[in-house]
C-alpha cells in the first residue's frame, strides 16, 4: 500500500512560518497583526487529481513528485475529504475488473462537497463508444445505492455525462445556508472549510459598510452570494461563461434579489467604467444607477493590471482576497498610494503547501 501520509503534529509549525513569512513581507504597508485562520488538519481538500498507472492486472492512482518529478503510487490520500478517499478506492476496486472501463484510461478527476455528492471525471485516450456507456451506467446504478455520485466520460472531442456536469454545495456561513452549484472544470475553491472561515471575514467586514458593492473576478457568486445582504445592490463581474452561468444559478437558488452578474472581463469592465467603450453585454445595466463605495476582487495568480488597479483605487473600501503573494504585494504598492491597510488575514486554503491565501481590507486615506 502507498499511502500519502500527512504528519499532523506538524500543522500548528507549518501555519507559524507562513504566518511568520506573510507578517516579514507585508510589515512594510503597516501590518504588524494577522489575523490567522486554521484548516482542518487532515482530509481538507474537496478536489483531487490523479493520474492513473497500468502494471498488468494492477490499476492505481499516481502523482508525481513536484521537485523530481518522480512517479509516486497513491492508494490512499490524506489531504482528500473523507468522501474523496472512499470513492477513490471504490473505484479503483471496480474498474481494475472491468476491461472496458480501464483500457486506455489515463486520469480521475474527483470533486466532492459537504453536502455529501461527489462527481467523477474519467479521462481516457479512446473514443468512449455504447459498451463503456453501458459499463458506466452499470457502475452508476451500482454505486448510486450508496453515494450521490455522477460521472462524465472524457476522450477526444467527447465529453459523455452520466448524470450532472457538477455539484451542489451546501455551506453554513454565520448560520445561513447558502448553496452553491460547482461545475466540473470550473474555479472552486478547493477547501471548503476554510472557504466558509474567508466568507464568514468578509461578512464581518461588510456589516458596517454601506450602499453598494461592486465585484470584480466573481467565479460562480462565492463572496456575491454572502455578502448581498450587507449592501442595497451588489454588481458583480467574471470572464469566465461557465462561472457566470453557475452565479445566475446559484443567485436564483439562493433567492438574492438584489445581485446582478455579468460577463466581463475585469479590463473590459475598466473599459466601460471609463466611457471608452460600450459593451451589449452591459444592456439593461444602468452603471449610474450603482452607489459603490465598497469593491471586491479576488483575481487569479497574476493579480490585477494597472489600469484595473486604477479602477480599485477609486472606492472608498477595498477588500483584496488573494492567493498570491507576491502579486498582492504589487498591487498594494499600487494601492497604498490612496488607501490604507486596516486589516489583514490569512488563510490556509492550501496546508503544508508554500502557498496561503490572504485577505486585505483597505480604507481611503484622509488626505
Ligand atoms: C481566484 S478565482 C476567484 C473566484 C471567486 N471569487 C471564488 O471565490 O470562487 C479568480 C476568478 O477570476 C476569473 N478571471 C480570470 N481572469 C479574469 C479577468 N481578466 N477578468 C475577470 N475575471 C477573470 C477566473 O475565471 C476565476 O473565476
Amino acid at each position: 500500500m502507498a499511502v500519502i501520509k500527512i504528519d499532523t503534529t506538524q500543522y500548528d509549525a507549518q501555519l507559524s512560518e507562513k504566518e511568520q513569512r506573510i507578517a516579514a513581507q507585508f510589515q512594510r504597508f503597516g501590518v504588524d497583526k494577522l489575523e490567522v485562520f486554521s484548516s482542518e488538519p487532515i482530509n481538507y481538500r474537496q478536489r483531487a487529481e490523479f493520474r492513473v498507472w497500468h502494471d498488468g492486472d494492477d490499476l492505481f492512482h499516481i502523482m508525481f513528485d513536484q521537485q523530481t518529478k518522480d512517479k509516486i503510487r497513491v492508494d490512499s490520500f490524506d489531504p482528500a475529504a473523507p468522501l474523496v478517499g472512499e470513492v477513490m478506492q471504490v473505484m479503483i476496486d471496480n474498474l481494475k475488473s472491468c476491461e472496458i472501463l480501464r483500457r486506455k484510461l489515463f486520469q480521475i478527476d474527483y470533486l466532492s462537497t459537504l453536502s455529501g455528492e461527489i462527481l467523477v471525471s474519467l479521462l481516457y485516450h479512446k473514443p468512449l463508444d455504447e459498451h463503456w456507456l453501458s459499463e458506466i451506467n452499470a457502475l452508476k446504478e451500482k454505486l448510486s445505492n450508496k453515494y450521490k455520485i455522477d460521472f462524465i466520460g472524457r476522450a477526444r472531442k467527447q465529453k459523455e455525462m452520466l448524470g450532472d456536469d457538477y455539484v451542489t454545495e451546501r455551506l453554513n456561513v454565520n448560520g445561513q445556508e447558502l448553496i452553491y452549484q460547482q461545475v466540473e472544470n470550473s474555479f472552486t475553491q478547493p477547501n471548503a472549510k476554510v472557504n466558509i472561515k474567508m466568507l464568514e471575514w468578509a461578512q464581518d467586514l461588510c456589516k458596517p459598510l454601506k450602499n453598494d458593492l461592486l465585484e470584480l473576478y466573481c467565479g460562480n457568486g462565492n463572496f456575491s452570494i454572502a455578502l448581498a445582504g450587507s449592501f442595497n445592490k451588489v454588481l458583480a463581474t467574471e470572464i469566465s461563461k461557465s462561472s457566470v452561468h453557475s452565479a445566475q444559478y446559484n443567485i436564483a437558488q439562493n433567492k438574492v434579489a438584489n445581485l446582478d452578474i455579468i460577463r466581463m472581463s475585469s479590463e473590459e469592465f475598466t473599459q466601460a467604467m471609463n466611457g471608452e467603450r460600450s459593451f451589449s453585454r452591459l444592456e439593461g445595466i444602468d452603471l449610474n444607477s450603482y452607489n459603490c463605495q465598497t469593491i471586491l476582487v479576488d483575481p487569479p495568480r497574476a493579480g490585477m493590471d494597472t489600469l484595473t488597479c486604477d479602477l480599485v483605487a477609486n472606492y472608498e473600501s477595498i477588500i483584496y482576497i488573494s492567493c498570491n503573494p507576491e502579486t498582492l504585494e504589487r498591487d498594494l504598492d499600487h494601492l497604498t498610494r490612496t488607501h490604507e491597510v486596516k486589516r489583514f488575514a490569512i488563510f490556509d486554503q492550501f496546508p503544508y503547501t508554500h502557498h496561503i491565501e490572504s485577505g486585505v481590507f483597505l480604507q481611503k486615506k484622509n488626505i
